[in-house]
Protein backbone atom coordinates (compact mmCIF):
# COMPACT_ATOMS: atom_id res chain seq x y z
CA UNK A 1 0.00 0.00 0.00
CA UNK A 2 1.13 3.76 -0.76
CA UNK A 3 2.28 6.00 2.17
CA UNK A 4 2.52 9.48 2.38
CA UNK A 5 4.68 10.82 5.42
CA UNK A 6 3.01 14.56 5.66
CA UNK A 7 4.05 17.63 7.34
CA UNK A 8 7.71 16.87 8.54
CA UNK A 9 11.07 18.59 8.08
CA UNK A 10 12.96 16.63 5.80
CA UNK A 11 16.74 16.58 6.92
CA UNK A 12 19.54 14.37 4.71
CA UNK A 13 23.40 15.28 5.22
CA UNK A 14 23.20 18.44 3.31
CA UNK A 15 19.83 19.60 3.28
CA UNK A 16 16.69 20.92 5.94
CA UNK A 17 13.04 21.28 4.45
CA UNK A 18 9.27 20.43 5.01
CA UNK A 19 8.03 18.58 2.05
CA UNK A 20 5.94 15.28 2.01
CA UNK A 21 7.20 11.55 1.35
CA UNK A 22 5.83 9.41 -1.00
CA UNK A 23 6.41 5.41 -0.54
CA UNK A 24 5.41 3.17 -3.25
CA UNK A 25 6.47 -0.38 -3.48
CA UNK A 26 9.33 0.30 -0.77
CA UNK A 27 10.77 3.29 -2.05
CA UNK A 28 10.20 6.80 -1.97
CA UNK A 29 8.74 7.96 -5.35
CA UNK A 30 8.03 11.31 -4.68
CA UNK A 31 9.06 14.33 -2.45
CA UNK A 32 7.07 17.36 -2.57
CA UNK A 33 4.87 20.47 -1.33
CA UNK A 34 1.06 19.09 -0.75
CA UNK A 35 1.17 16.06 -2.87
CA UNK A 36 -2.21 14.87 -4.19
CA UNK A 37 -2.18 11.71 -2.64
CA UNK A 38 -5.61 9.42 -3.02
CA UNK A 39 -5.34 6.33 -1.04
CA UNK A 40 -2.43 6.48 0.52
CA UNK A 41 -1.54 5.92 3.75
CA UNK A 42 -1.35 9.44 5.73
CA UNK A 43 1.69 9.00 8.51
CA UNK A 44 1.61 12.80 9.97
CA UNK A 45 5.05 13.89 11.07
CA UNK A 46 3.83 18.00 12.58
CA UNK A 47 6.49 19.20 15.01
CA UNK A 48 9.14 16.24 13.53
CA UNK A 49 12.09 15.52 11.35
CA UNK A 50 12.33 12.49 9.10
CA UNK A 51 15.70 11.19 8.80
CA UNK A 52 16.91 8.34 6.47
CA UNK A 53 16.81 5.24 8.50
CA UNK A 54 20.44 5.48 10.71
CA UNK A 55 23.23 2.40 9.82
CA UNK A 56 25.24 1.16 12.52
CA UNK A 57 28.25 -0.28 10.62
CA UNK A 58 29.48 -2.04 13.96
CA UNK A 59 27.80 -4.11 15.48
CA UNK A 60 28.29 -8.11 17.00
CA UNK A 61 25.36 -9.97 17.49
CA UNK A 62 24.87 -13.16 19.27
CA UNK A 63 29.17 -13.18 18.65
CA UNK A 64 31.07 -15.79 20.83
CA UNK A 65 33.72 -14.26 22.19
CA UNK A 66 35.22 -13.90 25.95
CA UNK A 67 34.02 -17.23 26.76
CA UNK A 68 30.45 -16.59 26.60
CA UNK A 69 27.84 -15.63 23.49
CA UNK A 70 26.90 -11.82 23.18
CA UNK A 71 23.13 -11.67 24.31
CA UNK A 72 21.10 -9.68 21.86
CA UNK A 73 21.34 -11.29 18.89
CA UNK A 74 19.52 -10.90 15.43
CA UNK A 75 16.20 -10.42 16.57
CA UNK A 76 16.38 -8.74 19.55
CA UNK A 77 18.81 -6.56 18.76
CA UNK A 78 17.70 -5.72 15.31
CA UNK A 79 14.53 -4.85 17.05
CA UNK A 80 16.57 -2.52 19.44
CA UNK A 81 18.05 -0.77 16.25
CA UNK A 82 14.71 -0.44 14.82
CA UNK A 83 13.12 1.37 18.18
CA UNK A 84 16.58 3.73 18.29
CA UNK A 85 16.10 4.65 14.46
CA UNK A 86 18.61 2.44 13.29
CA UNK A 87 17.29 0.13 10.00
CA UNK A 88 20.23 -1.08 8.49
CA UNK A 89 23.46 -2.81 10.44
CA UNK A 90 26.25 -4.54 9.53
CA UNK A 91 28.04 -7.06 11.94
CA UNK A 92 31.50 -8.47 12.03
CA UNK A 93 31.13 -12.26 10.72
CA UNK A 94 34.27 -13.87 12.43
CA UNK A 95 36.16 -16.44 10.93
CA UNK A 96 38.53 -19.52 11.84
CA UNK A 97 42.12 -19.76 10.76
CA UNK A 98 42.24 -22.70 7.98
CA UNK A 99 38.69 -22.27 7.27
CA UNK A 100 37.20 -21.77 4.37
CA UNK A 101 35.62 -18.13 4.35
CA UNK A 102 32.62 -19.53 3.29
CA UNK A 103 31.63 -21.55 5.97
CA UNK A 104 32.06 -18.58 8.50
CA UNK A 105 29.79 -16.32 5.91
CA UNK A 106 27.36 -19.22 5.92
CA UNK A 107 27.16 -19.40 10.20
CA UNK A 108 26.65 -15.91 10.05
CA UNK A 109 23.42 -15.78 7.57
CA UNK A 110 21.97 -18.73 9.85
CA UNK A 111 21.67 -16.53 12.89
CA UNK A 112 20.83 -13.59 10.89
CA UNK A 113 17.96 -14.86 8.40
CA UNK A 114 14.34 -15.31 9.39
CA UNK A 115 15.06 -13.14 12.40
CA UNK A 116 16.40 -9.63 11.34
CA UNK A 117 13.70 -7.05 11.74
CA UNK A 118 15.84 -4.47 9.55
CA UNK A 119 18.18 -4.88 6.73
CA UNK A 120 21.86 -6.14 7.42
CA UNK A 121 24.66 -6.45 5.97
CA UNK A 122 28.30 -8.31 6.80
CA UNK A 123 32.28 -7.20 7.44
CA UNK A 124 34.18 -10.38 7.49
CA UNK A 125 36.99 -10.22 9.74
CA UNK A 126 40.84 -11.73 8.51
CA UNK A 127 42.52 -13.29 11.18
CA UNK A 128 45.39 -14.71 8.50
CA UNK A 129 46.55 -13.62 4.97
CA UNK A 130 47.34 -16.66 3.16
CA UNK A 131 46.73 -17.74 -0.69
CA UNK A 132 43.81 -19.73 0.07
CA UNK A 133 42.26 -16.78 1.78
CA UNK A 134 44.02 -14.56 -1.14
CA UNK A 135 41.94 -16.91 -3.34
CA UNK A 136 38.67 -17.08 -1.97
CA UNK A 137 38.35 -13.44 -0.71
CA UNK A 138 37.48 -11.76 -4.73
CA UNK A 139 34.34 -14.85 -5.17
CA UNK A 140 33.33 -13.72 -1.55
CA UNK A 141 33.37 -10.37 -2.78
CA UNK A 142 31.04 -10.91 -5.81
CA UNK A 143 28.77 -13.47 -4.38
CA UNK A 144 28.43 -11.83 -1.61
CA UNK A 145 29.10 -8.31 -1.20
CA UNK A 146 31.12 -8.42 1.67
CA UNK A 147 33.44 -5.26 0.63
CA UNK A 148 34.70 -4.95 4.10
CA UNK A 149 37.49 -6.79 6.35
CA UNK A 150 38.57 -6.37 9.87
CA UNK A 151 41.66 -6.86 11.24
CA UNK A 152 42.52 -7.11 14.96
CA UNK A 153 45.22 -5.94 16.06
CA UNK A 154 44.48 -6.57 19.68
CA UNK A 155 43.10 -9.50 21.60
CA UNK A 156 46.38 -12.17 21.93
CA UNK A 157 45.98 -15.58 20.94
CA UNK A 158 42.26 -15.08 20.36
CA UNK A 159 41.78 -12.48 17.05
CA UNK A 160 45.31 -10.70 17.15
CA UNK A 161 46.76 -10.93 13.59
CA UNK A 162 50.13 -9.78 13.16
CA UNK A 163 51.58 -7.04 11.04
CA UNK A 164 52.18 -9.35 7.86
CA UNK A 165 48.72 -10.34 7.91
CA UNK A 166 47.54 -6.48 7.86
CA UNK A 167 49.76 -4.75 5.36
CA UNK A 168 48.57 -7.67 3.26
CA UNK A 169 44.95 -7.19 3.47
CA UNK A 170 45.59 -3.95 3.05
CA UNK A 171 47.21 -4.81 -0.86
CA UNK A 172 44.17 -7.03 -1.59
CA UNK A 173 41.70 -4.64 -0.60
CA UNK A 174 43.98 -2.16 -2.62
CA UNK A 175 43.22 -4.27 -5.99
CA UNK A 176 40.03 -5.75 -4.78
CA UNK A 177 38.35 -2.63 -4.01
CA UNK A 178 37.64 -3.27 -0.51
CA UNK A 179 37.96 -1.05 2.80
CA UNK A 180 39.98 -2.58 5.84
CA UNK A 181 39.02 -1.83 8.74
CA UNK A 182 40.59 -2.53 12.24
CA UNK A 183 40.55 -2.31 15.72
CA UNK A 184 43.75 -0.79 16.83
CA UNK A 185 45.16 -1.50 20.14
CA UNK A 186 48.76 -3.04 20.46
CA UNK A 187 47.73 -6.78 21.47
CA UNK A 188 51.22 -7.27 22.73
CA UNK A 189 51.83 -4.29 24.86
CA UNK A 190 48.73 -4.90 26.34
CA UNK A 191 49.47 -8.31 27.10
CA UNK A 192 53.05 -7.18 28.79
CA UNK A 193 50.73 -4.65 31.14
CA UNK A 194 47.72 -7.20 31.99
CA UNK A 195 50.68 -10.10 33.18
CA UNK A 196 52.66 -7.23 35.15
CA UNK A 197 49.03 -6.05 37.06
CA UNK A 198 48.16 -9.90 37.52
CA UNK A 199 51.42 -11.07 39.00
CA UNK A 200 50.89 -7.80 41.40
CA UNK A 201 47.33 -8.83 42.14
CA UNK A 202 45.46 -5.89 40.53
CA UNK A 203 41.99 -8.08 39.54
CA UNK A 204 39.24 -5.14 39.38
CA UNK A 205 37.55 -3.84 36.43
CA UNK A 206 39.49 -0.53 36.33
CA UNK A 207 42.56 -2.35 35.26
CA UNK A 208 41.25 -3.41 32.49
CA UNK A 209 41.68 0.47 31.66
CA UNK A 210 45.41 1.03 33.29
CA UNK A 211 46.52 -2.01 31.03
CA UNK A 212 45.17 -0.96 27.86
CA UNK A 213 46.07 3.33 27.90
CA UNK A 214 45.65 5.73 25.20
CA UNK A 215 48.85 5.83 24.05
CA UNK A 216 49.13 1.72 22.93
CA UNK A 217 45.71 2.64 21.07
CA UNK A 218 47.61 5.46 19.67
CA UNK A 219 50.27 3.63 18.50
CA UNK A 220 48.47 1.03 16.87
CA UNK A 221 46.17 3.91 14.88
CA UNK A 222 49.67 5.22 13.46
CA UNK A 223 50.70 2.33 12.53
CA UNK A 224 47.96 0.82 10.85
CA UNK A 225 47.41 4.37 8.85
CA UNK A 226 50.98 4.21 7.79
CA UNK A 227 50.96 0.66 6.70
CA UNK A 228 47.60 1.93 4.97
CA UNK A 229 49.84 5.19 3.23
CA UNK A 230 52.78 2.31 1.93
CA UNK A 231 50.24 0.27 0.37
CA UNK A 232 48.32 3.25 -1.11
CA UNK A 233 45.21 1.72 -0.15
CA UNK A 234 42.14 2.29 2.45
CA UNK A 235 41.21 2.43 6.22
CA UNK A 236 38.48 2.35 8.80
CA UNK A 237 39.78 2.44 11.97
CA UNK A 238 36.90 1.32 14.49
CA UNK A 239 35.62 2.46 17.59
CA UNK A 240 38.47 5.44 18.36
CA UNK A 241 37.90 6.30 22.17
CA UNK A 242 41.32 8.89 22.62
CA UNK A 243 43.09 11.78 21.94
CA UNK A 244 45.82 9.87 20.51
CA UNK A 245 44.00 7.89 18.11
CA UNK A 246 42.32 10.90 16.74
CA UNK A 247 45.81 12.79 16.32
CA UNK A 248 47.03 9.94 14.12
CA UNK A 249 44.11 9.53 11.81
CA UNK A 250 44.37 13.31 11.47
CA UNK A 251 47.55 13.08 10.49
CA UNK A 252 47.41 10.88 8.06
CA UNK A 253 44.59 12.73 6.46
CA UNK A 254 45.84 15.68 5.82
CA UNK A 255 49.10 13.81 4.53
CA UNK A 256 46.64 12.39 1.82
CA UNK A 257 45.82 8.95 3.37
CA UNK A 258 42.32 7.41 2.97
CA UNK A 259 41.68 6.39 6.26
CA UNK A 260 38.07 7.18 7.96
CA UNK A 261 37.59 7.09 11.87
CA UNK A 262 34.71 5.95 14.07
CA UNK A 263 33.60 6.74 17.32
CA UNK A 264 31.30 5.38 19.98
CA UNK A 265 28.52 6.65 22.07
CA UNK A 266 30.11 5.02 25.40
CA UNK A 267 33.34 7.22 24.55
CA UNK A 268 31.12 10.38 24.13
CA UNK A 269 29.30 10.22 27.41
CA UNK A 270 30.72 7.89 29.84
CA UNK A 271 34.52 8.05 31.53
CA UNK A 272 37.22 5.65 32.81
CA UNK A 273 35.80 6.52 36.64
CA UNK A 274 32.68 4.28 35.86
CA UNK A 275 35.12 1.52 35.67
CA UNK A 276 35.72 1.92 39.48
CA UNK A 277 32.60 1.68 40.81
CA UNK A 278 32.11 -0.90 43.75
CA UNK A 279 30.16 -4.02 43.66
CA UNK A 280 32.18 -5.36 40.56
CA UNK A 281 29.49 -2.62 38.36
CA UNK A 282 32.49 -1.53 36.71
CA UNK A 283 32.30 -4.50 34.78
CA UNK A 284 29.22 -3.06 32.89
CA UNK A 285 31.86 -0.46 31.46
CA UNK A 286 34.45 -2.99 30.30
CA UNK A 287 35.25 -2.01 26.80
CA UNK A 288 38.26 -2.37 24.23
CA UNK A 289 39.76 -0.06 23.49
CA UNK A 290 38.85 1.31 27.38
CA UNK A 291 36.45 4.21 28.77
CA UNK A 292 39.23 7.11 29.00
CA UNK A 293 39.71 10.17 30.96
CA UNK A 294 36.64 13.03 30.68
CA UNK A 295 38.99 15.08 28.81
CA UNK A 296 39.34 13.06 25.77
CA UNK A 297 35.66 13.64 25.05
CA UNK A 298 36.08 16.76 24.09
CA UNK A 299 38.60 16.02 21.68
CA UNK A 300 36.21 13.40 20.22
CA UNK A 301 33.32 15.75 19.71
CA UNK A 302 35.34 18.36 18.30
CA UNK A 303 36.78 15.74 15.57
CA UNK A 304 33.39 14.62 14.32
CA UNK A 305 32.83 18.31 14.24
CA UNK A 306 35.23 19.36 11.64
CA UNK A 307 35.46 15.89 9.99
CA UNK A 308 38.20 14.26 11.59
CA UNK A 309 36.16 11.39 12.62
CA UNK A 310 33.29 10.70 10.44
CA UNK A 311 31.07 8.04 11.98
CA UNK A 312 29.19 6.69 14.93
CA UNK A 313 29.27 2.85 15.04
CA UNK A 314 27.32 1.01 18.13
CA UNK A 315 30.14 -1.58 18.84
CA UNK A 316 26.74 -3.36 19.86
CA UNK A 317 28.42 -6.32 21.67
CA UNK A 318 26.24 -6.88 24.90
CA UNK A 319 26.33 -9.21 28.04
CA UNK A 320 24.57 -9.70 31.20
CA UNK A 321 26.03 -8.12 34.12
CA UNK A 322 24.59 -11.20 36.34
CA UNK A 323 25.62 -14.49 34.12
CA UNK A 324 27.97 -13.17 32.00
CA UNK A 325 30.17 -10.20 33.03
CA UNK A 326 30.69 -11.75 35.97
CA UNK A 327 32.58 -14.37 34.89
CA UNK A 328 35.50 -11.94 34.99
CA UNK A 329 35.20 -11.61 39.24
CA UNK A 330 38.57 -11.36 40.27
CA UNK A 331 40.30 -11.44 37.43
CA UNK A 332 39.59 -8.50 35.43
CA UNK A 333 40.25 -10.32 31.51
CA UNK A 334 37.88 -12.43 32.15
CA UNK A 335 35.05 -10.15 32.10
CA UNK A 336 33.38 -10.41 28.57
CA UNK A 337 34.54 -7.01 26.56
CA UNK A 338 31.22 -5.26 25.58
CA UNK A 339 28.12 -3.39 25.85
CA UNK A 340 24.15 -2.59 24.62
CA UNK A 341 24.29 0.15 22.62
CA UNK A 342 22.74 -0.36 19.40
CA UNK A 343 19.12 1.22 20.89
CA UNK A 344 21.03 4.51 21.89
CA UNK A 345 23.26 4.99 19.50
CA UNK A 346 20.90 7.65 17.47
CA UNK A 347 19.80 8.91 20.21
CA UNK A 348 22.76 9.86 22.55
CA UNK A 349 24.36 11.62 19.43
CA UNK A 350 20.81 13.72 18.70
CA UNK A 351 21.02 14.79 22.02
CA UNK A 352 24.33 15.22 23.12
CA UNK A 353 25.26 16.07 19.46
CA UNK A 354 22.74 18.37 18.11
CA UNK A 355 20.59 19.49 21.38
CA UNK A 356 24.20 20.49 22.92
CA UNK A 357 25.02 22.52 19.50
CA UNK A 358 28.45 20.02 19.38
CA UNK A 359 27.12 19.17 15.97
CA UNK A 360 24.67 20.25 13.22
CA UNK A 361 21.66 18.44 12.55
CA UNK A 362 22.74 17.58 9.10
CA UNK A 363 26.14 16.58 10.46
CA UNK A 364 24.36 14.36 12.63
CA UNK A 365 22.72 12.54 9.46
CA UNK A 366 25.48 12.47 7.67
CA UNK A 367 27.58 10.41 10.74
CA UNK A 368 24.71 8.46 11.91
CA UNK A 369 23.73 7.09 7.80
CA UNK A 370 24.54 8.75 5.00
CA UNK A 371 28.71 8.53 5.54
CA UNK A 372 28.41 4.95 6.61
CA UNK A 373 26.33 3.93 3.57
CA UNK A 374 28.81 5.78 1.43
CA UNK A 375 31.64 3.92 2.88
CA UNK A 376 30.20 0.16 2.84
CA UNK A 377 28.89 0.48 -0.57
CA UNK A 378 25.25 1.17 0.33
CA UNK A 379 24.98 4.84 -1.08
CA UNK A 380 22.32 6.23 -2.11
CA UNK A 381 19.90 3.05 -2.15
CA UNK A 382 20.22 3.86 1.42
CA UNK A 383 21.60 6.81 3.79
CA UNK A 384 19.85 9.60 2.22
CA UNK A 385 16.03 10.50 1.40
CA UNK A 386 15.41 11.20 -2.44
CA UNK A 387 13.51 9.42 -5.17
CA UNK A 388 14.16 6.23 -6.18
CA UNK A 389 16.07 5.32 -3.05
CA UNK A 390 15.18 2.36 -0.49
CA UNK A 391 11.99 3.78 2.06
CA UNK A 392 14.01 3.47 5.24
CA UNK A 393 12.77 6.38 6.83
CA UNK A 394 12.91 7.66 10.71
CA UNK A 395 10.17 9.89 11.92
CA UNK A 396 11.83 11.67 15.23
CA UNK A 397 10.13 13.55 17.45
CA UNK A 398 12.88 16.71 18.76
CA UNK A 399 11.34 17.53 21.95
CA UNK A 400 10.53 14.69 24.04
CA UNK A 401 12.12 14.45 26.99
CA UNK A 402 12.53 10.75 28.34
CA UNK A 403 15.45 8.94 30.71
CA UNK A 404 17.20 5.95 29.35
CA UNK A 405 16.85 2.61 31.55
CA UNK A 406 17.11 -1.06 31.51
CA UNK A 407 13.65 -0.87 32.97
CA UNK A 408 12.14 0.55 29.23
CA UNK A 409 15.45 -0.51 26.80
CA UNK A 410 14.39 -3.46 24.56
CA UNK A 411 18.25 -5.05 24.37
CA UNK A 412 17.91 -8.22 25.86
CA UNK A 413 20.99 -7.43 28.37
CA UNK A 414 20.01 -6.69 31.60
CA UNK A 415 21.09 -3.62 32.22
CA UNK A 416 21.69 0.07 30.16
CA UNK A 417 25.49 1.64 30.38
CA UNK A 418 23.28 4.96 29.67
CA UNK A 419 21.15 4.36 32.75
CA UNK A 420 20.25 7.17 34.11
CA UNK A 421 20.89 9.65 31.46
CA UNK A 422 18.16 11.91 30.45
CA UNK A 423 18.07 12.92 26.43
CA UNK A 424 15.81 14.82 24.60
CA UNK A 425 14.69 13.41 21.55
CA UNK A 426 13.05 9.54 20.13
CA UNK A 427 11.88 7.83 17.02
CA UNK A 428 8.22 7.36 17.00
CA UNK A 429 7.74 5.97 13.43
CA UNK A 430 10.28 3.60 11.61
CA UNK A 431 9.72 2.54 8.21
CA UNK A 432 11.98 -0.67 6.25
CA UNK A 433 11.96 -0.28 2.94
CA UNK A 434 8.16 1.60 3.24
CA UNK A 435 7.03 -1.40 5.98
CA UNK A 436 6.48 -0.45 9.32
CA UNK A 437 9.15 -1.61 12.26
CA UNK A 438 7.53 0.38 14.53
CA UNK A 439 4.70 2.57 14.93
CA UNK A 440 3.99 5.23 17.39
CA UNK A 441 6.78 3.81 19.32
CA UNK A 442 5.40 0.12 19.37
CA UNK A 443 7.21 -2.58 17.58
CA UNK A 444 4.92 -3.35 14.60
CA UNK A 445 7.17 -5.78 12.26
CA UNK A 446 7.94 -9.53 11.60
CA UNK A 447 10.66 -11.59 12.46
CA UNK A 448 12.53 -11.74 8.95
CA UNK A 449 11.80 -8.72 7.17
CA UNK A 450 15.16 -7.28 7.12
CA UNK A 451 16.98 -8.26 4.21
CA UNK A 452 20.60 -9.37 3.20
CA UNK A 453 21.99 -6.63 1.56
CA UNK A 454 25.12 -6.99 -0.69
CA UNK A 455 27.30 -4.00 -0.80
CA UNK A 456 29.07 -2.21 -3.48
CA UNK A 457 33.25 -2.07 -3.47
CA UNK A 458 34.58 1.07 -2.18
CA UNK A 459 34.79 4.13 -3.58
CA UNK A 460 35.48 7.20 -1.76
CA UNK A 461 38.69 9.24 -1.00
CA UNK A 462 39.39 11.90 0.78
CA UNK A 463 41.57 15.10 -0.95
CA UNK A 464 44.92 16.54 0.81
CA UNK A 465 43.09 19.17 2.82
CA UNK A 466 41.19 15.88 4.98
CA UNK A 467 38.14 17.23 3.45
CA UNK A 468 36.30 13.81 1.63
CA UNK A 469 35.58 14.22 -1.75
CA UNK A 470 33.06 11.87 -3.73
CA UNK A 471 33.85 9.70 -6.63
CA UNK A 472 30.45 9.24 -8.77
CA UNK A 473 28.96 6.55 -7.45
N1 LIG B 1 34.75 -3.49 21.85
C1 LIG B 1 34.48 -4.45 22.69
O1 LIG B 1 34.83 -4.31 23.85
N2 LIG B 1 33.83 -5.57 22.33
C2 LIG B 1 33.45 -5.95 21.03
C3 LIG B 1 34.58 -6.50 20.22
C4 LIG B 1 35.41 -5.40 19.63
O2 LIG B 1 34.91 -4.62 18.85
O3 LIG B 1 36.60 -5.31 19.93
ZN1 LIG C 1 37.19 -3.97 18.56
ZN1 LIG D 1 33.44 -4.15 17.85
Amino acid sequence: MKKVIKNGTIVTATDTYQADVLIENGKISCIGQNLAVGGAEVIDAKGRYIFPGGIDPHTHLEMPFGGTVSKDDFETGTIAAAFGGTTTVIDFCLTNKGEPLKNAIQTWHAKSKDKAVIDYGFHLMIGEMNEDVLEELPVVMDEEGITSFKVFMAYKNVFQADDGTLFRTLVAAKELGGLVMVHAENGDVIEYLINEALEKGNTDPIYHALTRPPEVEGEATGRAAQLTGLANSQLYVVHVSCAEAVEKITEARRKGYDVWGETCPQYLVLDQTYLEKPDFEGAKYVWSPPLREKWHQDVLWNALKNGDLQTLGSDQCSFDFNGQKDLGKGDFTKIPNGGPIIEDRVSILFSEGVKKGRITLNQFVDIMSTRNAKLFGLYPQKGTIAVGTDADLVVFDPNVERTISANTHHMAADYNPFEGIQVTGEAVTVLSRGEFVIRDKQFVGTLGQGQYLKRAKYQSKPTETGKSQELTI
